[in-house]
């Protein structure tokens, strides 16, 4: 059966990372969203994202698509082809709203993560790190970009709790074992 791997969580909590490994280690790929927000330094044209305008976006032909913070993303039917094309196990970086989305249309093709971190302040400061707009840590880190884990949504998720990148290594080899 085809599956996909979804990867939710707040900002900083190492979503990105946590794909990058499943890429790397299994061969896992992500499905490439496209989104309205410009790039930042660092990503790259077709690998972080698609780049869209609202023109170009307005086109695409969504599995699912949302408002967040003042941009719009979304996840393409042919993204998602084109991944499963290239490997029966994909995984895709959403925020909770498409979590939701994809766990009531594709059901138990579904394995979703949600990744957090034991404490807000070390968000914080992997973002800053990162390098990202301290303006901009703040509104991701509070309200509906936090992306808390909603209770109805708490049977389906599996946690890890990214705190330290050994453990969550062991964790994710694990879970690629059992799928
Ligand atoms: N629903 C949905 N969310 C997406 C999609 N692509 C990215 N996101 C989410 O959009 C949010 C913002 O992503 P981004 O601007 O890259 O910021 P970051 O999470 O701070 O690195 C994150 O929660 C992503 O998981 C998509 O296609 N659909
Ligand atoms: N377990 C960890 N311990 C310390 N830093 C981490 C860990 N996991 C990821 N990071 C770092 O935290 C930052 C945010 O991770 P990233 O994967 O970009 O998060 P997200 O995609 O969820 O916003 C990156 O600089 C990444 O290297």
């Amino acid at each position: 059966m085809q599956k996909i791997i979804l990867i939710a969580g707040p900002s900083g909590a190492g979503k990105t990372t946590i794909s990058e490994y499943l890429t790397k280690k299994f061969g896992i790929p992500r499905v490439i969203t496209h989104t309205t927000r410009p790039m930042r330094p660092g990503e790259v044209a077709n690998k972080s994202y698609y780049f869209e305008n609202n023109a170009s976006f307005s086109k695409l032909h969504f599995f699912e698509h949302v408002r967040y913070g003042s941009y719009k993303y979304g996840s393409s039917k042919e993204a998602l082809a084109r991944a499963w094309k290239k490997n029966d196990i994909v995984s895709l970086i959403v925020n909770i709203e498409g979590a939701a989305s994809y766990i009531k249309q594709l059901g138990k093709q579904v394995f979703f993560l949600y990744v957090t971190t034991s404490t807000r302040t070390e968000l914080k400061e992997r973002l800053l790190k990162r390098g990202d707009d301290p303006k901009k840590i703040a509104e991701r880190l509070s309200g509906n970009e936090l992306n808390l884990l909603p209770d109805n949504l708490k049977r389906d998720a599996h946690i890890i709790l990214n705190d330290n990148w050994d453990k969550t290594k062991k964790k994710l080899n694990a879970i690629i074992a059992g799928l």
